[in-house]
């Protein structure tokens, strides 16, 4: 039985350079790879382009990356509770690519699949379907759109074994599901990390295939999201 487990998150983000493009799962705080998002912190790799649902809070998820300049761009559907973000996007600092949330899922999807591309008809007639191919189908304009490519996808499951198999948790399977085998490299960190044979199979929600490293992440913080209501002064 091949045996993927690393020994920590530090170890499971090795080879992550300078420049690469990373997939993030999660949906707002829930279910995002926290262990892991704390390791890049320490590594103080830069210029990283991250695909993720959001972009964490200021003190939790990317916003802790984005707090030490280690992104350069963020392509994301759900993004503004994050005060450092808004500044940073605000001034030009950081690179911003906001894309229609069924999208982004299916641009992971895609990855995950072998898929190089497909169309859609979201974002047609707005910014987002800039210098992109229309073609139409059932007589209604579709943008063709791109499978995302990326050097590592981290991905946050519930339990998961040695070799890989993976079990989400409620909601947060969210875009976890589709990112696990999107990048070159898929991380998996679990809050239970069991002896291969001990999941259901009838329960595995991604296969081992798809994932080359998982470790247990040691703390796991239990977070409602912090939203900020902006009122008119
Ligand atoms: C986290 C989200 O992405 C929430 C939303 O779409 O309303």
């Amino acid at each position: 039985m091949i045996d993927k487990r690393v020994k920590n998150a530090k170890e499971a983000i090795e080879g992550i350079k300078d420049g690469m493009t990373l997939m993030l799962g999660g949906f707002g705080l829930c279910g995002i790879p926290e262990n892991s998002i704390n390791a890049l912190v320490e590594s103080d790799v830069k210029d990283l382009t991250c695909i993720s649902n959001n972009a964490g809070v200021d003190d939790f998820g990317l916003g802790l990356l984005l707090h030490k300049r280690q992104i350069k761009k963020m392509i994301s559907s759900y993004v503004g509770e994050n005060a450092e973000f808004e500044r940073q996007m605000l001034s030009g600092e950081l690179d911003v690519e906001l894309t229609p949330q069924g999208t982004l899922a299916e641009k992971c999807r895609a990855a995950q699949a072998g898929i190089p591309a497909f169309y859609t008809p979201a974002g047609y007639g707005t910014e987002v379907a800039e210098g992109k191919e229309v073609k139409e189908f059932h007589g209604k304009p579709h943008i063709l759109e791109h499978a995302f490519e990326a050097d590592f996808s981290i991905v946050k499951a519930w339990k998961g074994d040695h070799a890989g198999n993976l079990i989400f948790k409620g909601s947060a399977r969210n875009f976890n599901h589709p990112m696990a085998g999107a990048g070159k490299i898929t991380v998996a960190e679990v809050e239970e990390l069991v002896e291969p044979g001990e999941l259901d199979p009838n329960q595995i929600h991604i296969p081992g295939i798809m994932i080359q490293r998982i470790f247990q992440g040691e703390k796991f913080e239990k977070r409602i999201e912090q939203r900020t209501v902006r009122t008119k002064e």
